[in-house]
């Protein structure tokens, strides 16, 4: 039996469309929500990232701006044109394009984010938010792994979830995510030893570290669920996940295609928090 096909793009167009009339309710009270993404540097993939980003916007009702600066910007004049965006009524969630040029410490630019605007919740703040059970804004691939698992009816309580990989903004609260829905988390990364013990035992395994291909059949349960975060560009152009496909879909119950997987929730995500934070925003106006 082959696995059922979890498709990111359909369940991203069912979860626009529900947070759309969200949009559009704000909207008609005279708040249509806003986005801000900043990008620096001329890195193509980003540079098409940040296009689809702001279209799917457009199809949301979400107004956005992109402010774009060249490889050579000063960190000051980011950092200056964030607290410029974190006054403006007109925006509402603020997102800056990673990886920054080898020349900017992240951390102090994604400090400047206004805690409330920050659309991808890596200020230290929604992080710490994240890890206490009082997430404000959930990363975006995490929480599109997560509503993907809801939209699909797989229960996460109780179960053996693995993630593979570590890193600040899919691996790490990834796990605490699984482990707020009551699951019993294994974190690896790609230096583990004996990685197959543990992913063999995972009733949901998350992969999110850059290696094609990585998990192979004999790694996976049987009937498990398999959630690809990777996105690796091979050498023939092609795109491939971190978990052989054809393979693995024969065993797993469950499994994401790359692309057409995770990807297109990232993105979704990204306007729910938006939208959710021109909410909070116009909620607070109230109280005022
Ligand atoms: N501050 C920040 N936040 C991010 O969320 C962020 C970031 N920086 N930097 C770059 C990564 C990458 N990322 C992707 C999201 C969606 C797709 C996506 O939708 N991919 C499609 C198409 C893939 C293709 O054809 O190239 C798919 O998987 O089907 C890809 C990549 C978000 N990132």
């Amino acid at each position: 039996m082959s696995a059922t096909i979890m498709d990111g793009n359909a369940l991203a167009r069912e979860v626009r469309a529900e947070w759309k009339v969200r949009a559009e309710r704000l909207t008609e009270n005279g708040v249509q929500p806003g986005l801000a993404v900043v990008i620096v540097g001329d890195n193509p993939a980003s540079s098409i990232y940040v296009r689809n980003k702001a279209k799917a916007c457009g199809d949301t009702g979400i107004y956005s701006e992109i402010h774009a600066f060249p490889e050579k910007a000063s960190q000051d004049e980011v950092i200056q044109r964030i607290q410029e965006l974190n006054r403006n009524p007109r925006i509402h969630g603020i997102l800056v394009q990673l990886p920054l040029p080898r020349h900017f410490e992240s951390g102090k630019i994604i400090a400047s984010i206004a805690v409330e605007k920050d659309a991808d919740g890596f200020h230290l703040y929604n992080v710490g938010a994240l890890v206490t059970g009082n997430t404000v804004f959930p990363p975006c691939t995490p929480y599109g792994v997560m509503k993907m698992l809801e939209k699909c009816g797989i229960p996460v309580e109780g179960k053996h979830a693995v993630v593979v990989g570590r890193s600040n903004i899919v691996g790490k609260p990834m796990a605490f995510m699984l482990l707020q829905h009551g699951a019993t988390v294994t974190i690896c990364t790609s230096k583990t030893l004996e990685l197959a013990e543990h992913t063999k035992r995972a009733d949901i395994l998350v992969v999110a570290v850059g290696k094609p291909r990585m998990i192979t059949a004999d790694m996976v349960k049987p009937g498990a669920t398999v959630i690809d975060v990777g996105i690796n560009r091979l050498p023939d152009g092609k795109i491939a996940g971190d978990v052989d496909f054809e393979m693995v879909k024969e065993k797993a119950g469950h499994i994401t295609p790359v692309p057409g997987g995770v990807g297109p929730m990232t993105i979704t995500m990204l306007l729910c928090n938006t939208i959710e934070a021109a909410e909070r925003a116009q909620t607070a106006q109230a109280r005022v």
